[in-house]
């Protein structure tokens, strides 16, 4: 009755307020328009306690007035490194060797070789990716002139490939011989003949001395119509091969990562803090290694301030990547000490336990943002290293300030990586991925980095797992990069640079996302679904 009689008597609703005139949309400034919030205002609030991760935020769109394929996703690695790409393979044992770090240098990322390897076959993957010319094999697999058909056969049935050059000690860098292909071999009834008997002599050969250039060895391929052309030193020495069948796949890579001087892929390697690792580095570094990372889970120790002060001094060149650290205090010491990047993350990663077992980490959107900011005072990129699952992943961690994202899970499983596929019951085809702090990680090389051989117990900080096959690097950084670019797009950011400046601004909005919204940003709502990643 009361509110009929109030209603009666003046014709307004006093229950409410007065409505705030709205504004003439022409008299709109910017900051009527801005939705969402700064990341400044989201990490550093006086009354968030919380950690954010990658998934807890979602960036705003802005405006785009330019094309995907105008995002420039140039970056850095390091103070001296930088990347078309910017994307960087981890250091394990599952993901990055030579064949890895190739492909990734010649995708335009960079690969970051393992520790859990003795120092000679460390520098040794290194001065593979270091001699690496595209389209010249640079160890071929070779035979000696006693081996057997038989022997011949079982090898290349494990191998897939047919021919093999011979030389004197079947080894690479002998002299060669001859060389045995299918027309040599297929019928010889007799499999106990040995090559000798049956091989092209390498008189009979066309060979090339060392030095040629690709496209002329590609040529005199083709004018001699032979499947194969050896290399070889003014002595006869079998140096490289160049097959047929590559020059098809003897295309450019323009993005790749190379020294502009000589022309080589660039290469990262990973070293422990121990004090056989100053022997590491040497061997590394006469390999030809460009950036060496140090690799530990928590980076803000004497031992690492130690390690980073002597490479700076004893190796001024060589890029020196420390790390990882979560905190600004972490960062401010090891930037003092010399790093040129630093990498960030910990137990954040997709086989890590550490905050489990140690208690000790921090959640990677709000490390990534607090270290990247405090580095870039000091003009020092950081890399967002691990719990990277998706190209939107790396929008986020570029859009929080890093330079580049090392990826582990990400990569693992692509057949670049060390070891073999196989298939689980249900058919699928897999690989093993694994955290170097899990148990057979350390059985395998870091026992040492752990409690030395004396020690008891081994506490893992990490699991050993399996992930599915994605296919080749270079069909899969594509990929990535292409979502990548659609996210600049959206976020109206046409490079890296630009991206950085609007994040420094507070032009880059995000918004924190409720459980129901990170759900709703899911696949949801479908009896089932196949997720296919592209189409090319
Ligand atoms: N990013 C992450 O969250 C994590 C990464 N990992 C990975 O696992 C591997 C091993 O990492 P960490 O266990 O942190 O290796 P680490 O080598 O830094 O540490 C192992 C143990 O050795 C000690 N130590 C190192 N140098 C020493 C020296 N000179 N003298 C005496 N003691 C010394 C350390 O204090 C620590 O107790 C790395 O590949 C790392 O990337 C492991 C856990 C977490
Ligand atoms: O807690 C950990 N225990 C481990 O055993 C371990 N192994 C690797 N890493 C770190 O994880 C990163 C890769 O993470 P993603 O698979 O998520 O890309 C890597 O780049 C590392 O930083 C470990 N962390
Ligand atoms: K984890």
């Amino acid at each position: 009755m009361a509110a009929a009689t109030n209603g009666a008597t003046n014709g307004k609703d006093r229950s409410r307020s007065p409505r705030k005139e709205l504004k003439d949309p022409s008299k709109l400034t910017e900051k009527d328009l801005q939705d969402g919030f700064s990341a400044q205002e989201i990490f550093n609030s006086n009354t968030n306690m919380s950690g954010y991760t990658y998934d807890d935020l979602i960036c705003l769109p802005g405006h785009i007035n330019f094309g995907v394929h105008d995002v420039c996703l140039s970056s850095r690695f390091s103070r001296k490194i930088h990347l078309k790409t910017p994307i960087v393979s981890s250091p394990m044992d599952t993901v990055t060797e030579s064949n890895m770090a190739i492909a990734m240098a010649l995708e335009g990322g960079i690969g970051v070789i393992h520790t859990n390897l003795s120092i000679e076959a460390q520098a040794n993957e290194v001065a593979r990716v270091k001699k690496y010319k595209a389209g010249f094999i640079l160890d071929p697999v070779c035979v000696p002139p006693t081996m057997t058909l038989e022997q011949l056969d079982t090898l290349k049935s494990k191998l897939g490939f047919t021919g093999f050059p011979v030389t004197e000690s079947g080894h690479m860098g002998a002299k060669l011989l001859g060389l045995v292909t299918k027309r040599d071999t297929d019928f010889i009834q007799d499999r106990q003949t040995r090559l000798s008997a049956i091989m092209t002599p390498v008189k009979d050969l066309v060979t090339a001395e060392e030095g040629i250039e690709l496209q002329t060895a590609n040529q005199l391929l083709q004018k001699s119509k032979k499947g194969k052309l050896p290399i070889l030193t003014k002595g006869g020495l079998l140096v490289a091969l160049v097959a047929r069948t590559d020059i098809k796949k003897n295309v450019e890579f323009p993005n790749a990562t190379k020294d502009p001087n000589n022309k080589q892929l660039l290469v990262a390697a990973a070293i422990g803090t121990r004090q056989n690792d100053q022997d590491r580095v040497k061997a590394l570094v006469a390999a030809g290694v460009d950036a060496v990372i140090i690799d530990s889970s928590q980076g803000d120790s004497v031992f690492q301030h130690q390690m980073v002060k002597w490479i700076k001094t004893t190796f001024p060149n060589v890029q020196v990547v420390a790390g990882n650290v979560v905190t600004k205090q972490q960062a401010k010491h090891l930037i003092e000490c010399g790093a040129d990047a630093l990498r960030v993350g910990m137990g954040i990663g997709s086989i890590c336990t550490t905050q489990e077992v140690c208690a000790c980490g921090r959640a990677q959107a709000s490390a990534v943002y607090n270290v990247a900011k405090l580095a870039a005072l000091y003009d020092v990129p950081i890399l967002a290293d691990g719990g990277i699952s998706s190209p939107g992943h790396i929008v986020k961690a570029l859009s929080l300030g890093a330079g580049a994202a090392m990826c582990g899970s990400l990569l693992a499983g692509t057949s670049e990586t060390p070891g073999e596929y196989f298939y689980s019951e249900d058919g699928k085809r897999l690989k093993r991925y694994r955290g170097m702090g899990s148990i057979d990680a350390m059985k395998k090389g870091s026992d040492d980095r752990y409690f030395g051989t004396t020690s008891a117990i081994k506490v893992a900080q990490g699991v050993s797992g399996t992930v599915q096959d994605k296919g080749s690097i270079h069909r899969y950084i594509p990929y990535l990069t292409q979502g990548l670019r659609h996210g600049m797009q959206d976020i109206g950011a046409q490079s890296v640079q630009q991206l950085q400046s609007m994040l420094q601004a507070g032009q880059l909005r995000f918004e924190l996302r409720s459980a129901a919204a990170q759900r709703e940003g899911g696949v949801h709502g479908l009896h089932s679904f196949e997720r296919k990643l592209f189409d090319s």
